[in-house]
């Protein structure tokens, strides 16, 4: 029996997933990743890195980030503890959802997680305080190779759920994109 529920995203490649769980008196099992599964949703390559985070703050904003090629990545992204809006955008050169965003929220209760492909800028904000997210990454950590997308980018123009609270300084110095960007090649 499939232990995940996979549900396209209105974005080319960008999957919702759903984890199943076997609840008992004790509590539940769940599987949280596996190659097989997951492979044909489109988190095709070994994992390479695994990254945590705790956010203290509700209303703060992570990211947006992304990595070049070639050092672009899928990533896994799940809400272990607490509710956060977890946000997608796509600068795939070509696509035609180029500059489309896509918010999903995922939480601890929910067991769902965004599978987000190569080519897509990841961010996301906290709904609760304390919340704390796991992300499988594809390819290693690139910091040469990473990009960034201002969370407030007009031409994107992201609908947070919150005001926002709290930003690293790095976040809040991203410049906006070039009038002339056309996305990033894979
Ligand atoms: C991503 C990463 C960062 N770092 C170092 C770099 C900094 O010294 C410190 C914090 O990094 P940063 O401020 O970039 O962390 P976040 O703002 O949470 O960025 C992450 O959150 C957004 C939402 C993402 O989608 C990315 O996975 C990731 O970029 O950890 C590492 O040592 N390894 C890593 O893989």
């Amino acid at each position: 029996m499939a232990q995940f529920e996979v549900i396209a995203a209105p974005l080319a490649g960008l999957k919702l997933i759903r984890r199943r769980c076997s609840e008992d008196s004790r509590g539940y099992f769940s599987r949280f990743f596996c190659a097989d599964e997951l492979n044909a949703a489109g988190f095709s390559e070994p994992i390479a890195q695994i990254n945590q985070t705790l956010t203290r703050r509700r209303g703060t904003v992570r990211g947006l980030h992304f990595q070049y090629s070639p050092h672009a990545e899928t990533k896994l992204v799940s809400c272990l503890r607490g509710r956060i809006f977890d946000v997608a955008v796509d600068l795939r050169s070509g696509s035609p959802t180029f500059l489309h965003w896509y918010g999903v929220e995922l939480s601890a209760n929910n067991r769902e997680s965004l599978l987000i492909p190569q080519g897509f800028a990841h961010g996301f904000q906290t709904l609760e305080d304390d919340c704390e997210l796991l992300y499988l990454h594809s390819a290693a950590y690139a910091p040469s190779a990473e990009g960034a997308l201002h969370a407030l980018e007009p031409r994107v123009a992201i609908d947070w759920p919150l005001a926002i609270t709290e930003m690293s300084e790095r976040d809040r110095q991203h410049s906006n994109l070039p009038s002339d960007f056309q996305g990033i090649e894979l």
